[in-house]
């Protein structure tokens, strides 16, 4: 069974109150931010702080630490504390403003165990994301947007026009090794039209799920990402009908008037698989 990662919240690693109200939320993951979400005089002290965080129960959601760049004063010692302080704790590391896969090895190098994650949000991230994607140790991919508008200079729309190369670029590289791979986040967190509307662009596209930014987004990209009971409904008639067309020795069933071949019963069943996935999360 996969694992769901429809909603996977930020939390600033120096933010004890947030921590600790993340142990009640239905969130898939989350992601400890030791990085963008924490001030240059918050640092050590946030990373210090971790080990007795991720060591809370925050029920079946993953737990991800996103460290500091590599090329900063605090990455490397971030990076040591994944591999020690937090071993046995941290579920995998993410590593900010990934450009290659040299950058994942530096990393790999220092953690010997977790598996890694990388955030997409250089415009070299978004050219090299194939060889990223296929790095053993990478388990996902996560979308950083305002990374991504800002080295492009790019203006802010809903259909997030300027950002659809990018988008692509890692999806195709994600699917093509099978890895996770989660959309960037909706900053005006109290926009809860906009959030659905942009969630569900990220569901049409492909995506597993979305970061989010704070509590009130967890409701809607959890919905949104999870297959309905109609999805749900469909799917087993569909699994049903092309084994009752198989018995017959047909190749292809007819359901709802549509074709369904081998290939829509494998997406049928990868269907199944997510809804027992999230059933089984408890949420
Ligand atoms: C955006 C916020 C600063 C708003 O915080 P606040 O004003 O405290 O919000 P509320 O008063 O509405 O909060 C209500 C309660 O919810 C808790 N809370 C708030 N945010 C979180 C959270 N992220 N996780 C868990 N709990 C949260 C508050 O503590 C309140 O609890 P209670 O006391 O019980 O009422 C704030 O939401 C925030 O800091 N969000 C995270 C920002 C962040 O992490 N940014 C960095 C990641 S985004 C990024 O870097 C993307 C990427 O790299 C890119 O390039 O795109
Ligand atoms: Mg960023």
């Amino acid at each position: 069974m996969t694992r769901p990662y429809r909603s996977v919240l930020y939390i600033p690693a120096a933010n004890q109150r947030a921590m600790e109200k993340a142990q009640t939320l239905p969130t898939d993951a989350i992601i400890f931010d030791l990085e963008d979400a924490v001030a240059p005089d918050a640092k050590i002290a946030a990373r210090d702080g971790l080990a007795a965080a991720l060591g809370n129960d925050y029920g079946q959601g993953a737990k991800i630490v996103r460290i500091n760049g590599m090329g900063s004063e605090w990455g490397k010692g971030d990076a040591l504390a994944c591999a020690q302080a937090w071993s046995g704790k941290a579920d995998a590391v993410l590593i900010p403003k990934v450009d290659s896969a040299a950058d994942l090895d530096a990393v790999a190098a220092l953690i010997p165990d977790l598996p890694l994650w990388a955030m997409m949000e250089t415009p070299l991230g978004m050219l090299n994301a194939a060889e990223i994607a296929a790095h053993p140790r990478l388990l996902g991919m996560v979308m950083g947007t305002n990374d991504l508008a800002k080295e492009l200079n790019s203006r802010f729309r809903a259909d997030r026009l300027p950002m659809q190369a990018g988008l692509g670029l890692c999806l195709l590289a994600a699917k093509a090794y099978g890895k996770v791979i989660v959309d960037g986040v909706f900053n005006a967190f109290k926009d809860e039209e906009g959030l659905r509307a942009e969630c569900e662009q990220g569901r049409d596209m492909g995506f597993d799920g979305k970061t989010l930014i704070h509590p009130a987004q967890l409701a809607i990209a959890n919905q949104v990402f999870a297959p309905t009971e109609a999805d749900v409904d469909l799917a087993r008639r569909q699994i049903d009908a092309f084994e009752a067309a198989t018995a017959e020795g047909k190749g292809v069933a007819v359901v709802d008037g549509k074709i369904v071949e081998n290939l829509h019963v494998e997406t049928a069943r990868k269907t199944l698989d997510r809804a027992q996935a999230i059933a089984a999360m408890g949420q």
